[in-house]
């Protein structure tokens, strides 16, 4: 097993109507900013009822932040922060709208130009307003971990950024809060598990027997409940398990001790950039390829998978790999999502342009080997094309 720090201060308000204990979570004298996305966060109900669970205590509203939230929009938040002496932010909303507020968190306390904090990649983060968050979407793990994703219009870049001082005071779950989502969202949050999970796991061995068998349970659950979550859209249990699975899939336990490989998620976050296509469908389209690119480099892991997850036993060693690779893909396809870019009318002058991205942002060893050069990543591309 390999080294490893493990710090996860993030309460955790999961159930029914935990809304309600909101008040009890904030400082009676905090001057709150409640920041949403559009207005799915009024229709559903959810923001009628975190008012309510505000109470009378002093509070301000930020709204309008977009799916793959932007510099620009987040700086305007900043402004309200700074000029009306904000001390806490709680986030209502989805992964944008929590990594939004994260940003919005480090920005407003910065003392120099906010983008640092993106290409530093969080090292430049100083002090930090607090945050809390009420989960809408369950799919990115960001409500239980240090990570942000944000996008600037003006250059098409979307970098990542990750800092301890933005993990949430609190986080609440309630599954009933996202009978709201459209399906397209719903199976968006299953493959992004799913994926999250996947990019800590199918590596190599790393004798970590506890996260492997932790990925594996994920990974089996987030199977099971894909089968399942289209056709029961407010079946309790269902939308729990997948609330509770999404959070734990990106919290930091399964990848403790073990190699990790985002090399999916970055690849994805391009394409995002670029194309503006939904951060798990373009996951849907890079992961299927990286496994057949990689599958030397990953064959123990894809091995184990194949017995341990799928609970195949028929065939060689690479008619297993096969199959494994042709379920991961059936699997996406069978949640409506398409695993190839011409799918997105994606050709080779687009491929071309994701290289140049990836080498601009300085995206040129990714892997559990640091191996996966910019040739690589082209050749992954190019076999998901
Ligand atoms: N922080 C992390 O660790 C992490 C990990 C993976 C991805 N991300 C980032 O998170 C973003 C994606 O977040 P997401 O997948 O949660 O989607 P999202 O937050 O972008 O939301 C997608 C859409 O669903 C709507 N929505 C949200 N909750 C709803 C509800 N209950 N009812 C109806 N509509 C609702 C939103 O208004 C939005 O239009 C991307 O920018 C991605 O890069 C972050």
């Amino acid at each position: 097993m390999l080294n490893f720090e493990f710090y996860n201060p993030t309460k955790i308000l999961f159930g029914r109507g935990m809304i309600a204990k909101l008040d009890e979570q904030l400082s009676p004298s905090a001057k709150v900013l409640v920041l949403y996305g559009g207005a799915s966060a009024e229709k559903s109900g959810t923001l009628p009822e975190v008012r309510q669970a505000l109470g009378q205590r002093n509070f301000k509203e930020f709204g309008g932040i977009e799916a793959n939230p932007t510099y620009e929009t987040l700086m305007k938040a900043v402004e309200v922060v700074r000029s009306e002496g904000i001390d806490f932010l709680l986030a209502v909303g989805g992964g944008s709208v929590m990594d939004g507020t994260k940003f919005v968190s480090a920005a407003a306390k910065y003392d120099g130009e906010p983008w640092d904090i993106l290409t530093s990649q969080g090292e430049a983060v100083q002090e930090v307003v607090p945050l809390g968050t009420v989960v809408t979407l369950p799919a990115t793990g960001s409500e239980m971990n240090s990570l942000s994703v944000i996008s600037r219009q003006s250059t098409g870049d979307k970098l990542l950024f990750g800092n301890p001082k933005v993990f949430p005071r609190f986080s609440i779950l309630d599954p009933t809060r996202t009978y709201s989502l459209p399906m397209r969202q719903v199976v968006n949050g299953v493959a992004d598990s799913f994926v999250h999970v996947m990019e800590q796991y199918m590596t190599y061995p790393a004798q970590g027997m506890v996260q492997d068998r932790y990925a594996e349970g994920l990974l089996s659950s987030i199977l099971e409940i894909g089968g399942k979550i289209v056709d029961a859209p407010e079946d309790y249990d269902v939308r729990a398990n997948m609330m509770w699975v999404a959070t734990q899939a990106l919290n930091g336990l399964v990848g403790a001790g073990v190699p990790e490989d985002w090399t999916t998620h970055m690849i994805g976050h391009e394409l995002t950039a670029k194309y503006h296509i939904d951060h798990a469908r373009t996951l849907a389209v890079v992961f299927p390829a990286l496994l057949k690119v990689r599958r030397d480099s990953k064959r123990e892991k894809l091995l184990q998978y194949a017995s341990r997850v799928l609970h195949l036993t028929e065939g060689t060693d690479d008619e297993r790999i096969d199959a494994v690779i042709a379920q991961t893909e059936a699997f996406f396809e069978s949640l409506g999502m398409p695993t190839r870019l011409s799918g997105y009318d994606i050709g080779q002058e687009g491929i071309t342009a994701i290289v140049g991205q990836l080498e601009q942002h300085g995206m040129t060893a990714l892997g559990e080997h640091k191996d996966i050069t910019l040739e690589i990543s082209r050749q992954i591309l190019e076999t998901a094309a």
